[in-house]
């Protein structure tokens, strides 16, 4: 079974506690879901997925039916068997990948051409198929396929694009079959904020069990962003899980949990741990700089994460420049561990009713760092 309950409302702002019962596992919201893009979480084992508190991954239909391709994962017994993940997985329906990743692409009514980035062979993707390779893939929530509007889109492309995602929703519903698996739908709209009601509205009545918030963190400002959520916040049902897409870095996690979203995704974690980037309260760090050399402290002095406890700046910036591979490691560990202890403080301010001081003090130390 599948549900989603809200546990508390802050009294002071939009953010709530939830808890999201998927078919695998349990999930306190608001939570951050690490990326997993070609079924792994780069450098990370699922034990140590685990012992850093990843409760629920993301996977991606577009990246998995290039390669290995659906069928051969479903011959494996799915994706949670073929990576070893007992947990819950959401996957992304391709759709943002199509058209951010896709050279070349033509949109119909239909579905999306595109070539592949990988040997710049054609394909063709339509809702339809986009849900027929998720359920072969058996993740426990499954995105709608859909298109998430560039920005900046101009308002009649916006539109257009929205009300065709609405009908491609529609389908995507239609043909979904699995029982152990659920489709959320996502909202677009771009920028503006009557669409944005619009596609909200719309979305409400074809009834999915959760809702992705689409087209955003895809270079707007991001007050322009912050105001789209509080533009929606009030057409969104209550007692249905919110997902923010792609977002965020640690401000932004706080500002959409304020905001009322339970559910974040980025690759930033890894990204940016992948070019010797750190996470830090008082802002990101590049542990790759020569500055670093002889700097034996830990990342963070107080982060109990392992590689904090193990390990000095001097040592990380040793194996980074000298491309070690247990420096990248290290590097995700940490970042992993940041924004997965984040999600937990935030909770627990959100249980003692005192989240916006927890906010501001974090906001105020983070952007001195000025990110
Ligand atoms: C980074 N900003 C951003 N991401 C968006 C994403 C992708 C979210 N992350 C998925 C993972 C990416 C790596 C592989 C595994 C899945 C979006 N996805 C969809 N379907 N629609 C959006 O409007 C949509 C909008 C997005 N905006
Ligand atoms: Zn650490």
């Amino acid at each position: 079974m599948f549900s989603f309950k809200v546990l508390k409302k802050d009294p002071k702002t939009r953010a709530r506690l939830g808890l999201l019962k998927t078919f695998h596992n349990a999930v306190e919201t608001p939570v951050f879901m690490p990326v997993g893009t070609l079924a792994t979480v780069k450098t990370m084992s699922p034990e140590e997925l685990k012992e850093l508190g990843a409760e629920i991954i993301l996977s991606n239909t577009y990246h998995l039916y290039l390669r290995p391709g659906e069928q051969l994962i479903a011959k494996a017994g799915g994706l949670h068997k073929f990576m070893n993940w007992d947990r819950a997985i959401l996957t992304d329906s391709g759709g943002f990948q199509v058209f951010s990743l896709g050279p070349l692409r033509t949109i119909t009514e239909e579905g999306v051409t595109f070539k592949s980035h990988i040997d710049g062979s054609t394909h063709f993707m339509s809702p339809e198929k986009a849900v027929k390779i998720q359920e072969a893939l058996g993740s426990d929530i499954a995105m709608v396929f859909d298109e998430c509007a560039p920005y900046p889109a101009d308002y009649s492309y916006a539109r257009e694009a929205m009300l065709r995602t609405h009908r491609w929703a529609k389908r995507c519903k239609e043909v979904h079959q699995r029982e152990d698996q659920v489709q959320f739908g996502i909202i677009q709209g771009s920028t503006y904020a009557d669409l944005r009601v619009e596609s909200a509205k719309y979305l409400t009545e074809l009834d999915f069990p959760g809702y992705a918030i689409g087209g955003l963190s895809v270079g707007e400002p991001k007050p322009l962003m912050y105001e789209m959520l509080e533009v929606l916040e009030p057409h969104l049902p209550a007692d249905k899980p919110r997902y923010l897409m792609g977002v965020g870095s640690p401000d932004a996690l706080i500002e959409g949990v304020i905001r009322g979203i339970d559910m974040f995704d980025c690759v930033l974690p890894t990204r940016i741990a992948r070019n010797g980037t750190v996470f830090t309260k008082y802002g990101k760090l590049v542990v790759r700089n020569a500055i670093f050399k002889e700097d034996f402290r830990p990342i963070e002095e107080d982060c109990q994460c392992y590689t904090c406890r193990n390990y000095s700046r001097a040592y990380i910036r040793h194996l980074l420049h000298n491309d070690e591979v247990l420096g990248i490691r290290l590097t995700t560990i940490h970042n992993l561990h940041f924004l997965i202890n984040l999600m937990r403080e935030i909770k627990k301010a959100i249980r003692e009713d005192r989240l916006l001081s927890f906010a501001w003090e974090f906001l105020q130390n983070y952007e001195q760092g000025k990110e």
